[in-house]
């Protein structure tokens, strides 16, 4: 297979909790992980010339070994001493450091295309273990789906799917640092920690409302204390009658569960007009898992 391309899904996080720290800085957590139809676009073409080139609509990242999908097809070609070369084309249309994965999702994605193109024989699982050291979510971007996380994000355990509904995905103008927020973590208390157990139940009952219910993030609070914005875009959201609306991972990403897409269209419509967010987004879920 000379030529592959291949759709790189963001996530959101139905439930995220933190439950400890570990003496390396990473926490333990226990999150549930739901894929959505946003999506980057990536080609990878092989090439005679050895070495790994990459391209990208979005001037301001970058394209060499500090890019994630980058590192992905390095990682491989090192392991298993590839000759060959890569281009790697990624067309961004993930909201970049906002809570959705778009990195890791790039990352996993190449790292799925790589094992392809090349046959190098990778299971799903020895994909995994790869793609952890290049990130937490990186696993979880290899397997899709409804998903519940712990360890650090790299212990998965497969849920029955999400119900269909609309998600709406506002990503107001500011960018925030997942390692900072993690940080600042550590100095609060956290006074509630979201019912997982509760999500879980809600999904296995295929019941929309009493996942939407549950629903909590306890990053949320310290990025809502430098960016109030995302407070103000979750009261509109629910006001414009969302199910629930919430901080997706360490944002600034708010997303908010509708039943009905005119209303989702109409809430992002108020989100934009109040300028909140000037990137919204009305999508759903994508419970295929990747094979
Ligand atoms: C916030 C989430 O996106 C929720 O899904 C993830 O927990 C973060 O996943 P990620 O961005 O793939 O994380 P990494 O790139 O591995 O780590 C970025 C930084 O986040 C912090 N980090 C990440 C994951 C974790 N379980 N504990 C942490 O403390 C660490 O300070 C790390 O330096
Ligand atoms: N392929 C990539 N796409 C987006 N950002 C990338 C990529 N490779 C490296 N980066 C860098 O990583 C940083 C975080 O990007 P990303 O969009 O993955 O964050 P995120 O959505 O907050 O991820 P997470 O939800 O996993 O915390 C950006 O500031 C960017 O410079």
């Amino acid at each position: 297979m000379d030529k592959l391309e291949l759709k790189a899904l963001g996530k959101i996080n139905l439930g995220l909790d933190v439950l400890g720290k570990r003496e390396n800085g990473y926490h333990d957590v226990r999150m549930v992980m739901q894929t959505v139809y946003l999506y980057d676009q990536i080609w990878m073409v092989k090439t005679k010339e050895p070495g790994i080139r990459l391209s990208t609509n979005l001037f301001y990242l970058p394209v060499n070994e500090n890019n994630l999908a980058y590192r992905a097809a390095e990682l491989l070609m090192k392991e298993f001493g590839i000759q060959e070369g890569i281009k790697i084309i990624l067309d961004k249309h993930i909201p970049v450091a906002a809570g959705m994965a778009g990195g890791s999702s790039n990352a996993a994605a190449v790292l799925f295309g790589m094992n392809r193109m090349f046959s190098l024989g990778l299971s799903q699982k020895e994909l995994m273990e790869r793609g952890v050291s290049l990130g937490a979510d990186v696993p979880y971007c290899i397997m899709r789906g409804t998903v519940l996380a712990e360890g650090i994000g790299e212990k998965l355990t497969p849920l029955p799917p999400m119900p269909r509904c609309f998600v709406l995905l506002a990503k107001p103008s500011i960018s925030v640092s997942t390692k900072m927020v993690y940080e600042k973590l550590d100095s609060h208390e956290i006074a509630k920690h979201p019912d997982i157990d509760g999500i879980i139940e809600g999904l296995k009952g295929r019941d929309l409302l009493s996942v939407a219910a549950c629903m909590g993030n306890v990053l949320e609070k310290v990025t809502v204390e430098a960016y109030p914005v995302i407070n103000e875009i979750k009261e509109v959201m629910k006001k414009q009658g969302a199910l629930n609306a919430m901080m997706s991972g360490s944002g600034p990403t708010v997303f908010g569960l509708f039943d009905d897409k005119k209303k989702a269209k109409k809430a992002a419509f108020k989100i934009r007009e109040m300028q909140l967010a000037r990137q919204t987004y009305v999508t759903g879920v994508h419970n295929t898992r990747r094979r």
